[in-house]
């Protein structure tokens, strides 16, 4: 299979993820499968992406089965945040915003995606885990911050893409991947299935 006639199912509705895989050239369609988010008792940040990964590649699969759609890869992922053990998914509103911005100013913290191919009963799966180190946030920069809109549909309540690009000191891992696909490790799951990069 070469680039160009390669296409793929993509069970995810992020905006982001969307533009990372149009980065890589790969043709997708795109497949919509709904799961329950909620984090299991005990279950530590990698766990629990990878468990949202596979659950959105199962769900998205049993869609394409069920409208019989031929075989071909299907991609998910899931992104969380995690400091000191504690997981920071999306913001429920601006207070929530506000409490994990100030929670991650002057420290760092870590942005864990997973990101899983299915294709019939085969699946395979990548974790990337990035380092990221915010500078000290005033309430100000904050206040404006979550004024911006732009927490609400990003776990963690930022986007390294976006605006909170001015707060990002460094980071040690995949930029991609705090965006929510790191594409290095799906170019290599991909290959696995047939795809060929660049
Ligand atoms: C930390 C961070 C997260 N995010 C986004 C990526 C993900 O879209 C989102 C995490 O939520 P996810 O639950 O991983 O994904 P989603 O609900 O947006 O999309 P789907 O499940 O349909 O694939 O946070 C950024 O865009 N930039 C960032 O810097």
């Amino acid at each position: 299979m070469t680039l160009s006639d390669s296409r793929i199912y993509l069970a995810s509705a992020s905006p982001r993820r969307r533009e990372l895989l149009e980065q890589l050239g790969v043709n997708f369609e795109r497949i919509h499968a709904d799961i329950d988010e909620s984090v299991l008792p005990g279950e530590d940040a990698v766990a629990y992406t990878e468990r949202l990964a596979r659950a959105k590649a199962d769900a998205g699969w049993a869609v394409a089965e069920r409208c019989g759609l031929p075989s071909r890869p299907l991609l998910s992922a899931d992104t969380t945040v995690v400091q000191d053990g504690e997981i920071f998914g999306k913001p429920a509103d601006p207070a929530d915003a506000a409490r994990m911005l100030r929670a991650f100013s002057g420290r760092s913290h870590q942005v864990v995606t997973s990101v899983a191919i299915r294709q019939d009963s085969r699946l395979e799966l990548a974790t990337s885990v990035t380092e990221v180190w915010f500078r000290e946030l005033s309430d100000d920069d904050i206040a404006r911050y979550i004024g911006s809109g732009e927490p609400f549909d990003k776990a963690g309540a930022y986007g390294i893409q976006g605006r909170a690009a001015v707060f990002v000191r460094r980071i040690d891992g995949s930029f991609t991947g705090v965006m929510g696909l790191p594409l290095f490790e799906t170019a290599g799951l991909l290959t696995a299935f047939g795809l060929t990069f660049p």
